[in-house]
């Protein structure tokens, strides 16, 4: 394309180093895993954690991308047990913590909630608030090194029950006593199929008559029973994946994935609430290619969902797993399915709307730092 050709989106190429300058906005990014690498291998030298399947950082890397690579949302998650097996002190936790700020702010992040599980840091002897203590400390140190390097960046957490287990009531209620330090709502994850959402239907409760938000992993491994439960059981305020929604959208055969608009298309119940009530969808493209939620990018339905004007957010889920970052989730959508400034504004939007901050702080960044920084590549 040339700069005559009237197909030329506005503005910069976009390639990575310009997505990386975009403002972006991550509602749905695990801290246990995005680590680096190079700080696997020494937290578990320190530690004592013999257990690591490589021993130099881009064998190790590789290995965790081909692990999690596993077409199986169970065998994913088996790959987490190293990482959280070198999360198991303040100091880990801080430093992790501190890490992923940085991370994302090099790529460009000016919001993010990131969450992880405190139940699943405890066998060293921590309690509960402790951990929630260190992983705030550790976003708080991040914050101010990015603010003091010209890159603000405003991290909040979300603190996770693991949906097998039993504790889910416990960490609502961590949730909310941590409300007024950081932590700005509560999460199920783990294996979905034979957990449903509804297993957990008090700590949602709990969280409801306290005025706190949540979301819920659901529709990635299982369908949409998950999804309905979700929304009219349990309330969620967003969707984490989601992505199986689809599943109650009709499609006339031969339909072109990368279509820029869809006719023809039957919503059914699920899918139309999840659109009328404008529920948030944290996708994760790459996420759900290896989980096998989807066959591949150019098989996703983020394309359908977004013209279809569903809520939709781009999501990293897991950086390290995916070998992955929010610039490269954008750019893999943009080459699948033609995206332009324009509509990665769209999404940053979407995603800030969808936040657990308040309204005012929400706006705040969406007028002061998410359309400024925009107009600059628009251009
Ligand atoms: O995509 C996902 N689906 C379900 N569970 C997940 C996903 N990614 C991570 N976790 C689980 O959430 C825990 C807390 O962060 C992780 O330890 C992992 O077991
Ligand atoms: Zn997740």
């Amino acid at each position: 394309m040339t700069p005559d050709d009237p197909t030329t989106p506005p503005g910069r190429p976009l390639d990575l180093p310009n997505i990386s300058l975009a403002p972006k906005v991550v509602l749905h990014d695990h801290l246990d895993g995005g680590l680096r690498p190079a700080t696997v291998l020494e937290l578990a030298r320190e530690v004592g954690y013999p257990d690591l399947p490589a021993d130099d950082a881009e064998s190790l890397a590789r290995w965790f991308r081909d692990a999690a690579d596993s077409g199986s949302l169970e065998r994913y998650l088996e790959t987490f047990a190293h990482t959280v097996a070198v999360m198991q002190t303040p100091s880990a936790l801080r430093r992790v913590a501190l890490e992923c700020v940085r991370d994302l702010a090099a790529d460009g992040v000016v919001y993010a909630e990131v969450r992880y599980a405190p139940e699943q840091h405890l066998a060293r002897g921590m309690t509960l608030d402790e951990v929630v203590e260190a992983v705030l400390a550790g976003f708080r140190d991040g914050e101010a090194e990015a603010e003091a390097q010209g890159r603000p960046i405003l991290v909040r957490c979300l603190v996770t029950a693991m949906r097998h287990a039993a504790r889910s009531q416990e960490i609502a209620e961590l949730a909310v006593r941590y409300r007024d330090d950081g932590v700005v709502g509560f999460d199920i994850a783990g294996a979905e199929a034979g957990n449903p959402p509804t297993r957990h239907l008090d700590a949602f409760e709990f969280m409801r008559a306290n005025n706190a938000h949540f979301t819920i992993h659901a529709g990635e491994a299982f369908g949409l029973p998950s999804i309905h439960e979700a929304i009219a059981f349990c309330g969620t305020d967003r969707l984490g994946h989601g992505v199986r929604v689809i599943d109650d959208i009709t499609l006339p055969p031969g339909t072109d994935l990368a279509a820029e608009s869809f006719d023809g298309v039957e919503l059914g119940q699920i899918a139309n609430m999840v659109r009328d009530k404008r529920i948030p969808l944290e996708l994760c493209p790459s996420s759900n290619v290896q989980t096998g939620a989807v066959a591949s990018i150019a098989e996703h339905p983020f394309n359908v969902l977004a013209r279809l004007r569903f809520r939709v957010t781009v999501n990293t889920d897991n950086r390290l797993m995916s070998d992955t970052t929010m610039s490269k989730e954008f750019y893999r959508l943009a080459q699948q399915f033609g995206y332009g400034w324009a509509d990665f504004e769209r999404f940053t939007v979407n995603a800030m709307k969808s936040a657990f901050i308040h309204f005012d702080e929400r706006l705040a960044l969406i007028d002061d730092v998410i359309k400024p920084g925009y107009a600059v590549l628009v251009g």
